[in-house]
């Protein structure tokens, strides 16, 4: 009971406020209530109102410091990172086919790993990977091209999920899966699978995870079993498969894919920690395997719920979508369906709707956070090790002070040149050197399949019901309840 009220008695410690507790469950029933209200949206939002920019919470009896003050952003995640390097340690995680990936590793363990991992996402990679990605984008247009004809509203959220599905799975999993066109191709059964049933309100085993960590090293043998254990299961063991063909190919394979691009990284295929690279180790053939799968867990859901919230802005936004066509359009004259890489990134207009798109609908709001590794002070705060410092985009990409009008779907914001923003207020993709490391292949999908989408058709919204967009937090993510429904005109 003592070492409970102990743990409990943080907060006070740090002189910082926050929602009144329980010492059973901390914050939990708040939350959960919440949750139930629909409202767990606001949740956030309006603890930041009543206890200001840096607060506390307690899940359970685990503490986390809330941060959205721009300066306390920029200490932890850039200037005092060398203290705030890892993240939370999620006990469900730290096991295969998670334990090894980007996501979990810390330390030093993390450093080596993401100097390896980083290269594969270079603008030069990008370049190399270009037409594979187009390739699928192009399945994409003809897709919407049969919904289009249609003329029926249609859910373009799940069209979205399966070219960024058929996308993520010929860089990161080598498999030429057919997701687009058909709804039996068992990557998309596996995957969809294992995401609808990826979620704390449905797996004991996650919850047992969150609330009972001690149970973990038992507890982890049961993880293939879980309902969402069994198809991740089937999917990393053909990710194995693949990869132990790749090792042995390695030489003659000639293609550029991140599977490769890693492999290039890797112990296996360059023998050692190779001669050149003697300061800094490699990939070990797990690594290699579960930053694919991270790539996967990372990449299909949040590329497709950024281009769902875009498509449904610009339905609502016809004045904008106008705008953005005529420089598509600009585009298409000089370059024909080719546009280049490098002119695609450029395009201003373009770049301030994926902006602003991201900033009004950050599909991950909740995962950007780090772990104190030893006690630092933060504006005056003394934050112990072992903390975890949670930073909610959608508040800060919310907060009037630094967003006029925040609520208005406004990508001229963007395009000022006079804007005297801080650094830190827009992080969709986090920030500091522990970011997003797919940014760069995240940005090139959504503007290809974008710019593509606007030359060929108009979007609108259906009457009634479903014209609403309707979204709610799932344990990381901000995601459509009842998809994105949209209606398609040619143009
Ligand atoms: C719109 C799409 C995406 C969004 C909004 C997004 C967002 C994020 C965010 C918020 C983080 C945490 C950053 C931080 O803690 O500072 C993150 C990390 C990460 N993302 Fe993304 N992401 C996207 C697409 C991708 C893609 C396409 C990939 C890979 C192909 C990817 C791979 C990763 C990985 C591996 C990490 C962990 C990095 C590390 O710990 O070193 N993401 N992402």
């Amino acid at each position: 009971l003592w070492e409970r009220t102990k743990k409990f008695s943080i907060r006070k410690e740090i002189g910082l406020s926050g929602p009144p507790f329980n010492y059973i469950d901390g914050n939990i029933s708040l939350i959960m209530e919440a949750k139930k209200n629909g409202t767990d949206i606001d949740f956030a939002p309006s603890c930041t109102e009543k206890y200001g920019k840096i607060y506390g919470l307690f899940i359970g009896a685990k503490f986390y410091v809330m941060v959205t003050d721009l300066d306390a952003i920029k200490e932890v995640f850039v200037k005092q990172f060398n203290s705030f390097v890892n993240r939370e340690d999620v006990k469900f995680n730290d096991t295969k086919p998670m334990m090894n990936g980007l996501f979990n590793v810390r330390g030093d363990r993390w450093r080596n790993a993401r100097n390896c991992v980083t290269p594969a996402f270079s603008t030069g990679k990008m370049r190399l990977m270009y037409d594979t990605v187009n390739f699928r984008v192009m399945n994409f247009l003809e897709m919407m091209k049969i919904r289009c004809e249609s003329g029926a509203s249609f859910n373009i959220y799940d069209d979205f999920q399966s070219l960024t599905l058929d996308t993520i799975g010929v860089c990161a999993f080598a498999v030429d899966s057919k997701c687009q066109t058909d709804r039996n191709d068992p990557f998309y059964v596996n995957v969809r699978k294992m995401f609808a049933e990826f979620d704390v309100d449905k797996s004991l085993y996650m919850r047992l995870g969150l609330m009972l960590p001690s149970l973990m090293p038992v507890l982890k043998y049961f993880r293939p079993y879980t309902s969402f254990g069994q198809p991740e299961t089937i999917l990393v063991k053909n990710l194995e498969t693949v990869v132990d063909q790749r090792i042995k190919m390695y030489k003659d394979y000639k293609s550029v894919d991140i599977m490769q691009l890693l492999l290039d990284q890797s112990k296996e295929c360059t023998g050692s920690d190779d001669a050149a690279n003697k300061s800094r180790p490699l990939l070990t053939r797990d690594e290699v395997v579960e930053n694919c799968y991270a790539f996967l867990l990372a990449g299909y859901e949040t590329t497709s719920t950024a281009l769902a919230y875009s498509a449904w802005l610009l339905a609502k936004n016809p004045d904008t979508q106008d705008k953005l066509q005529s420089e598509v359009d600009q585009h298409i004259n000089e370059f024909g369906d080719k546009i280049p890489y490098e002119a695609l990134m450029k395009l201003p207009y373009l770049d301030a709707v994926f902006k602003e798109s991201l900033r009004l609908y950050p599909p991950v709001v909740l995962f950007t956070g780090r772990t104190c590794v030893k006690t630092t002070e933060i504006l005056g705060y003394s934050i112990p090790e072992g903390t975890n410092v949670i930073t909610p985009v959608h508040v800060v990409h919310q907060d009037p002070e630094v967003w006029p009008e925040p609520k208005k779907f406004d990508p001229e914001r963007f395009l000022s040149k006079n804007e005297n923003r801080h650094p830190m207020a827009w992080m969709p993709f986090g920030h500091g050197p522990r970011n997003c490391v797919g940014l760069r292949f995240a940005e090139m999908e959504y503007k290809l399949a974008l710019f593509h989408l606007m030359s060929k058709f108009n979007l609108s919204l259906p009457e009634g019901d479903l014209a609403a967009l309707n979204v709610e937090i799932s344990l990381i993510l901000l995601r459509p309840v009842n998809g994105v429904h949209v209606v398609l005109s040619n143009r």
